[in-house]
């Protein structure tokens, strides 16, 4: 059959390749201007095995400091660089404080109202003001010195009484001093609902963040398909995801409530600003996500950073004879180390140090763009996704020496290597409000293991096993849980962290 060619046709067909023929121009141009990398399909490919800060350092040395992958208009800009880092998220922080939008974790699982994934906005600025009252310097965080050193020494004696379950309790001394300071929370002895709560919580959230896992992250459409349809599994787990994120909101909010009506209310966050007089609805909703917020973010990254001191520990015994000799000199054997003892103990102080850029529990953070940026003669469109690979950063040749070995000593002398708090825990507007507090807590915790505990490879039918270095999770990540020997160092030492606690 043959077909007559029709003036309508003529326009039908004409203006489809002038379309196409602006879309490759456009494509062409965005692609010259744009900063080097993989340009359409293949950009897949090269996200290959879950761990997006290996992918993305791999990435950064084939293309350069500043890297772009970009398909049909969707740029996805990549840096381990700390100088890169710093210009656009500091020093340009007015465009880069957005997050990139999250239609598994930010809409359809609910977390878009918790800080991490809100963008810069008003709510968002409402709770980093409640944030900073709390606990956004060293000074605010001295009032909780006391509570800290009494869970810190509860943690040692779970450690001493049943060391296998080391990640767990570890887990629990960062989650009990969060919820005290969020809720006015004492977690019970054993295992506690809100702690296994945060630590369900945030294994969803890191599923549900990671860059690409879901379809409907690329697809934003997909998110009306129905949930029976087949392949909309996604849709059901973010239903799964919303009931706890439910839980860890409401819990602990209507706990703090209800000792306010019963008089028996702690000091807390939620304390204080459910008592102040004209409490608005608006304002408890903003209290009730900020609180959960703090909890939800306290709980995870110090705690991974926590549990990889012990696996440091286990694999450098002379890092830890040397901060024990440190320890035995200044504080003795008559009692446990305190905050009060930090300034006088610079080795501990560089090991800490080491362990927060040795061990990086957030790898990755993101920004999108608000408007179309210049940097270095490279274009960066605006809604551009931004990922800064913080692991790298940390691991970077170019600033640390022989990066991949733990050294506390390149933070010592006269001239030691950049402090990793700049980047390990974010930057600019957006950096971690738990900064005093995450280092203060994770300061004590290795400080009172160093001066009670021995810390070694475990033997077993006379083999030393060597612990290996291994992160799991998505976009926040834990050491795999490993084996060690966890031993008092004295009899001295048992009594100190036997000794009875009182908190008043
Ligand atoms: C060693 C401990 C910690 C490390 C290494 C760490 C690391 C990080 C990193 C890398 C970010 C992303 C920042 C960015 O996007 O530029 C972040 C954000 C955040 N952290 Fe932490 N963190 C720690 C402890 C804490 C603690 C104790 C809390 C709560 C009390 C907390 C609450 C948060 C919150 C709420 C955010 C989101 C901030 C925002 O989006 O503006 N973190 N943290």
């Amino acid at each position: 059959m043959v077909s007559t060619l029709t003036p309508l046709h003529l326009i039908t067909t004409g203006s489809a390749a002038l379309v196409f023929a602006i879309w490759l121009y456009v494509r062409h141009r965005w692609r010259l201007n744009l900063p080097p990398g993989i340009h359409g399909l293949r950009c897949f490919l090269q996200l290959s095995n879950g761990k997006f800060w290996l992918d993305m350092q791999d990435f950064n040395r084939q293309h350069g400091d500043l890297a772009c992958w970009s398909l049909l208009g969707i740029n996805l800009v990549v840096t381990g660089s700390a100088k890169i880092a710093g210009d656009l998220l500091d020093k340009r922080s007015a465009n880069y404080s957005d997050r990139p939008r999250s239609v598994m974790c930010g809409e359809l699982s609910g977390w878009g109202k918790i800080m991490l994934f809100s963008n810069y906005n008003d709510w968002f600025r409402g709770h980093r003001k409640l944030f900073a009252q709390e606990i956004g310097s060293n000074s605010t965080v001295a009032k909780f010195h006391r509570m800290i050193e009494f869970e810190t020494r509860r943690t040692l004696r779970c450690i001493l009484d049943d060391p296998a379950r080391l990640q767990a309790h570890v887990r629990k001394n960062f989650t009990s001093v969060i919820l005290r300071i969020s809720h006015g929370y004492v977690t019970q002895e054993g295992d506690d609902p809100l702690v296994e709560l945060a630590h369900t919580a945030n294994s969803q959230l890191s599923m549900a963040s990671a860059p690409g896992l879901f379809y409907v992250d690329i697809v934003p459409l997909l998110k009306y398909i129905p949930s029976w349809l087949p392949g909309a599994g996604f849709k059901r787990k973010a239903k799964e995801y919303a009931a706890v994120l439910h839980d860890l909101v409401e819990i602990p909010h209507n706990y703090a409530k209800s000792q306010l009506a019963a008089g028996t209310a702690l000091s807390s966050l939620s304390s204080r600003i459910l008592g102040e007089p004209g409490l608005t609805d608006e304002l408890e909703d903003s209290l009730k996500w900020a609180a959960a917020t703090m909890y939800q973010g306290g709980a995870d990254t110090a705690n991974s950073v926590g549990y990889a001191f012990y696996l440091a520990m286990t694999l450098h015994p002379r890092v830890m004879k040397k901060a024990q000799e440190e320890l035995d000199s200044v504080v003795g054997a008559s009692r446990l180390p305190t905050f009060a003892d930090r300034p006088s103990l610079l080795y501990l102080e560089a090991l800490v140090t080491e362990l927060l850029r040795w061990h990086t529990p957030a790898p990755i953070t993101m920004r999108r763009t608000r408007v179309d940026d210049e940097y270095n003669g490279y274009f960066i469109p605006a809604d551009s996704f931004i990922f800064v690979n913080i692991w790298a950063i940390l691991r970077d040749e170019r600033t640390y020496t022989n990066p991949l070995e733990f050294r506390p000593e390149r933070f010592l002398g006269d001239n030691p290597e950049p402090h990793p708090g700049n980047a390990c825990f974010g930057f600019g507007r957006r950096r971690c409000p738990g900064y005093f507090l995450g280092q203060s807590v994770l300061w004590l915790m290795c400080a009172q293991a160093l001066a009670t505990f021995e810390i070694s490879k475990c033997v077993e039918n006379g083999v030393e096993i060597t612990p290996e270095f291994n992160l799991v999770g998505e976009t926040l990540v834990h050491q795999a849980p490993f084996k060690c020997s966890i031993r008092p160092r004295s009899s001295e030492a048992e009594a100190l962290i036997r000794q009875e606690l009182s908190l008043s």
